[in-house]
């Protein structure tokens, strides 16, 4: 079944539901979107096979989805790094909470490099929301650092945006907190979430063009 998809302008619009109608912050829209990408990560990535995930966080709420509580983390004794090149020769894994549904044009500095890591790593990647420099509606870039970058896994929040198109990896759906008003406001088919699960896999719809 191919699962409706919700336009940049839509999931933005959905955004601010949630936090009018639907009476959630931001902070916890983040936080639940953070769990969400936390299990889909647990069940990809099996901590046999290493447990160094590479967080990389943008400036907006997509990096907010990877970077919360950062003072919590410290007390944790999660490293913060900043040169995230190095970082990728110990890391195991790498979540790319960058860019989500807010990206637009070409990617500009400081980022082209990170996004240049990314595609060249032959580390397993999660992208959230969106892989970070692909447009939103017309999928990945046909030039830039972005460009032949294809993420292992992605976590789309609420629901999945036109760029899973062009996506062949792993893909979940995660962010459950969309009611049935909203639901159906904005005409998502989302799939069961079972038991306690904050994500559901589902089956991939790519029609690579
Ligand atoms: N309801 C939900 O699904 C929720 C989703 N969440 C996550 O929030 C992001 C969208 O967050 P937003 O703050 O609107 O934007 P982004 O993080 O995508 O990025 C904005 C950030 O990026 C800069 N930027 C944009 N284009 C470029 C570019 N070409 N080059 C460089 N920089 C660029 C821009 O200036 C901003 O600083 C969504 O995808 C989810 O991941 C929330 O968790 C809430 C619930
Ligand atoms: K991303």
């Amino acid at each position: 079944m191919a699962l409706k998809t919700l336009s940049a302008k839509n999931a933005a619009a959905l955004d601010k539901d949630l936090m009018s109608v639907g009476a959630f912050s931001i902070d916890q829209l983040m936080e639940l979107a953070g769990l969400s990408v936390s299990q889909a990560v647990f069940r990809v990535h099996p901590l046999s096979r290493g447990r160094r995930i590479l967080v990389a966080c943008g400036p907006g709420n997509n990096g907010g989805d990877g970077l919360r509580l950062a003072t919590q983390l410290r007390n944790l004794g999660v490293p913060f790094v900043d040169d995230f090149e190095s970082a990728m020769t110990e890391a195991d894994h790498v979540v790319d909470a960058i860019f989500g549904f807010s990206f637009s044009g070409e990617v500009r500095e400081p980022f082209p490099a990170v996004i240049k890591a990314l595609k060249e790593t032959s580390l397993p990647v999660t992208s959230v929301d969106a892989p970070s420099s692909w447009s939103i509606e017309d999928g990945p870039p046909v030039s830039g650092p972005g460009n032949g970058f294809h993420p292992s896994t992605l976590v789309s929040l609420t629901a999945p945006k036109p760029l899973v198109k062009w996506f062949t990896g792993r893909h979940f759906i995660g962010g459950r907190f969309v009611s049935p008003d909203i639901a159906k406001k904005y005409n998502l088919e989302l799939p069961a979430y079972e038991g306690i699960d904050q994500v559901v896999e589902v089956e991939n719809i790519a029609i690579k063009l």
